[in-house]
């Protein structure tokens, strides 16, 4: 009997334009250890033999991607300019994009542009570990502090229990068909799992680590340049 492997694929959404960042450029392209900050992960995709290609969505007219030279990362990386208005919007444009090169049953691997500390470890471990899954899942750290329940004064109403908390990071990795048809009819989510969620499915929860930060805010990039360079010494 023939064995069917699914094959991997990557989507970087990329098409965001860092407004609590603040920056001139858009935060995936402001320098990082002198690259461009999302050459990091692309880099870390790239690399990982499981992976065949890396699909990276960028905004219609993103006119900074061509100002870059990303000849390293080799063939794998295939740019595609259909980001939307949301982060959703551009995750779904990208699958639609790709539709004629993949299999329904391949696994995708959603993972964020502004997550530049992602590691190999990372990306093997969630691979491993959904490998048999139904359903597939996401990489995530249990949250570690106390949780407050803020009212409408920014006075603590209550404090949320933290047991069972997780904070949701990337990659998450579902099956091209059930990511797309989840996608296609939720509302307003910000991640994948979110849409999975609403389709009635329950995501794995592959824990990970807080190293794989997402650059949200000035100082985050500070940290994310002194995780990178820790790691490579
Ligand atoms: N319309 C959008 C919005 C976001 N993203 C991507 O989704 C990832 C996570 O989003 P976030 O950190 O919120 O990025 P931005 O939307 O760029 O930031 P902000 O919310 O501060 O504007 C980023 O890689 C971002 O480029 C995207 O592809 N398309
Ligand atoms: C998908 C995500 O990285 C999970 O933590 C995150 O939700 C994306 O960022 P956003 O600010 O919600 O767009």
């Amino acid at each position: 009997m023939q064995t069917f492997h699914p094959r991997h694929f990557a989507i970087v959404p990329a098409a965001g334009s860092g407004s609590r960042m603040a920056a001139e450029t858009p935060k995936q392209y402001l320098p990082l250890l002198g690259r461009p900050l999302i050459h990091h992960a692309l880099a870390v995709l790239c690399a990982a033999p499981e992976i065949d290609k890396v699909f990276v969505v960028l905004s219609v007219g993103d006119a900074e991607w061509a100002r870059h030279d990303w000849q390293d990362l080799g063939p794998k990386l295939v740019p595609l300019f259909c980001g939307g208005a949301t982060r959703a919007d551009s995750v779904l444009g990208g699958l639609r994009a790709i539709s004629g090169e993949v299999a329904q049953s391949d696994w995708v691997l959603v993972h964020d542009a502004a997550r530049p500390c992602l590691a190999p470890w990372h990306v093997d471990r969630l691979i491993r570990e959904l490998a048999h899954d139904e359903v597939g899942g996401l990489l995530a750290v249990p949250v570690a502090d106390t949780l407050k329940h803020a009212d409408g004064h920014r006075r603590v109403h209550r404090t949320v229990p933290r047991d069972s908390l997780w904070q949701a990071q990337t990659p998450q990795m579902f099956r091209y068909v059930m990511l797309r048809r989840a996608l296609e009819s939720a509302h307003g989510v910000t991640d994948e799992a979110s849409a999975i969620e609403a389709a009635g499915l329950h995501p794995r929860l592959i824990e990970g680590d807080a190293t794989n930060l997402k650059v949200t805010y000035p100082l985050d990039l500070h940290l994310a340049e002194w995780i990178l360079k820790n790691r490579n010494q």
